[in-house]
């Protein structure tokens, strides 16, 4: 048994934060926060073959287009690929006036010059500075005291100071994360962050970044929301630091934590584009922007093509943006099931009468079309899927608009080809089932129109006179009636023995413009009492109806 059953010996719960007074479960969020994408990398330290400079150059370009405004390019000592990719972006000319570069090092002496040399020549960059200060990174990494790994980063602020200080052509900026700060005694994330605010002496005009990271996500959000509060509410010189928040999704929280941490007052989010991250993840930027926007609040962040977003991300990280993700992946604005569909439906037919701004459709927390996202994929028919399903595919494919009691008739056909396909039914397999089911569009069937002319009597009654063909062969026919269908009708029981009665009658426009069709539907009962759906398309609505007159005998004749 791999899983013990009391756990507890071997895990601890966190423990809570004394934080009484707390003031975040109140707030909410009514601005975009600073962003930082740290795709190039937190992502990019994390998929199996990281980017070569042609992908970190098309990321980048993808995070400028979306307005990030501070990008972490990369941890420049890592390697030649890292150093020889930050140092060409900084000399490329490719960094608009309003991006600033950020990049990460270890609080060691070697690899902190080293960064500064890769940013040799840039107008402005953010040098991030980090050591862990938590009791299992002291104790197990680095086998320091308190005292010792505070002068880890002391000794790193110190180095940094001295850099900038011989580089005065660039404007740069500090930060610094004291790694592991979730899982760390706060009194000593606070100690360590004063220490190298000590040293690096920011001031409101010019702060320092204090980012908070969640390396490892080891509680439920709240804890991470009283951490950061508790945090801003001890820091000394609170207005000389910029509160960050860099978040990992290990609990499947990455997003929430960082959401409740700004209501705790942080200023800035650090985050990668669909989570990419060390293991589970960072913070996802498009789902924390998302949340914002359906809240109405501009996120600042720009993913009205999502699609061109996911496609470049996929290419760059190699990892594929799951269907489930919220906002992006490929089902996320789909429904299958019956109710779902019936909602949705019903909710974009609201829409369309009501005139209504807000965005009330049940089950769709956002506009996908303001995604980029067409409303087709929206509903999806397999066999858990409803008379909304088809209803809605034949609306988006062929601008049919069936009447609810002919998609009742219709809803047996496509729920046995479902069971019996046993897979997705596409619009086609939709429409071709339609087609046979009602003899639209069909060559083999019964009677088929040729041609037919209508005359107005002298009485006033009208005069159908036409040529159908029966059974492959044509015969001219004619009939007499108080109106077209009618006439239609008394033709066929004249010529051919059929009685049918109209209970019944539906047209609508299928397209606007010149190129106009229309759906005529009939609904018609057999002198048995048996009743027959029909439905008849042409360029012409007249037609529309003959055709589907023609349409219910054909339905009535296949009974027989
Ligand atoms: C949580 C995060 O995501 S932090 C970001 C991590 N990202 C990366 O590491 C990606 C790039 N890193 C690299 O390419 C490599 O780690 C390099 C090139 C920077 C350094 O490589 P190496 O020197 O071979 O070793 P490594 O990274 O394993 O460092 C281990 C040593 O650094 C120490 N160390 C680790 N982190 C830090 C730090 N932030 N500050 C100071 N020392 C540190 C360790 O205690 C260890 O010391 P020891 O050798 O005395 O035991
Ligand atoms: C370097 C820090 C910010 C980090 O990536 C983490 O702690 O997850």
């Amino acid at each position: 048994m791999p899983m013990l059953r009391d756990p507890s010996a071997k895990y601890a719960p966190f423990p809570q934060i004394d934080l009484p007074d707390r003031q975040w479960p109140t707030r909410t969020i009514t601005a975009p926060p600073r962003w930082l994408s740290t795709d190039l990398r937190d992502g990019n330290q994390a998929i199996v073959d990281p980017m070569d400079a042609h992908k970190k150059t098309r990321f980048f370009d993808l995070l400028v287009e979306i307005g990030v405004k501070e990008i972490e390019v990369g941890f420049p000592s890592a390697g030649a690929t890292e150093f020889d990719f930050i140092s060409g972006l900084v000399r490329s000319g490719r960094i608009p006036d309003d991006v600033i570069v950020q990049v990460l090092t270890q609080s060691r002496e070697d690899l902190i010059r080293t960064s500064f040399a890769s940013l040799d020549g840039a107008r402005a960059a953010i040098v991030h500075l980090y050591n862990a200060v938590s009791p299992a990174w002291r104790e197990i990494v680095f086998g320091m005291s308190r005292d010792q790994v505070r002068e880890i980063a002391v000794a790193g602020a110190k180095v940094m100071r001295d850099e900038a200080g011989a580089r005065p052509d660039t404007d740069w900026h500090f930060q610094y994360s004291p790694e592991t700060f979730s899982t760390a005694e706060l009194d000593f994330s606070l100690e360590v962050c004063e220490a190298v605010m000590d040293v690096l002496a920011p001031t409101p005009d010019h702060p320092i970044i204090l980012n908070l990271p969640a390396t490892v996500e080891a509680a439920t959000p709240n804890i991470y929301a009283d951490q950061v509060e508790y945090f801003i509410r001890n820091l000394p010189n609170r207005d000389s630091a910029v509160i960050s928040l860099h978040t990992h999704n290990d609990r499947g929280t990455g997003v929430a934590a960082a959401e409740l941490a700004l209501m705790a007052g942080a200023d800035r989010v650090e985050g990668c584009l669909f989570g990419n991250g060390e293991r589970t993840g960072n913070c996802c930027l498009v789902t924390m922007a998302l949340n914002m926007y359906t809240q109405g609040v501009d996120p600042a962040l720009d993913f009205s093509d999502i699609d061109r977003v996911i496609r470049t991300v996929e290419y760059c990280n190699e990892l594929p943006v799951p269907a489930r993700h919220p906002y992006g992946g490929e089902l996320v604005y789909t429904a299958f099931s019956g109710s779902h569909q019936d909602a949705i439906k019903k909710g974009f037919g609201a829409r369309s009468t009501q005139n209504d701004e807000r965005w009330r459709v049940p089950y769709l927390p956002i506009d996908p079309a303001d995604l980029g996202r067409s409303y087709e994929a929206v509903i999806r028919v397999n066999s858990q899927s409803g008379k909304g399903g088809f209803a809605w595919v034949l609306e988006q494919d062929q601008g049919l608009k069936l009447p609810k009691k002919m998609q009742a008739d219709f809803s047996p056909h496509v729920q046995r080809m479902a069971d019996e396909l046993g897979r997705e039914l596409n619009a086609a397999d939709i429409w071709e089932a339609f087609r046979q089911t009602y003899h639209v569009q069909t060559r083999d069937k019964h009677f088929q129109l040729i041609d037919y002319e209508e005359r107005r009597a002298s009485d006033g009654s009208r005069l159908f006179s036409g040529r159908i063909e029966v059974d492959g062969e044509r015969q001219s026919v004619s009939g007499r009636g108080n109106g077209l269908i009618s006439s239609v009708l008394s033709t066929l029981e004249e010529a051919f023995g059929l009685q049918l009665e109209i209970v019944d009658y539906v047209e609508h426009a299928l397209t606007t413009g010149r190129d106009s069709r229309a759906a005529a539907y009939l609904e018609c009962r057999t002198p048995s009492g048996q009743t027959i759906w029909a439905c008849g398309i042409d360029e012409d609505v007249a037609t529309a109806g003959v055709r589907a007159v023609l349409s219910a005998a054909n339905s009535a004749i296949a009974r027989t």
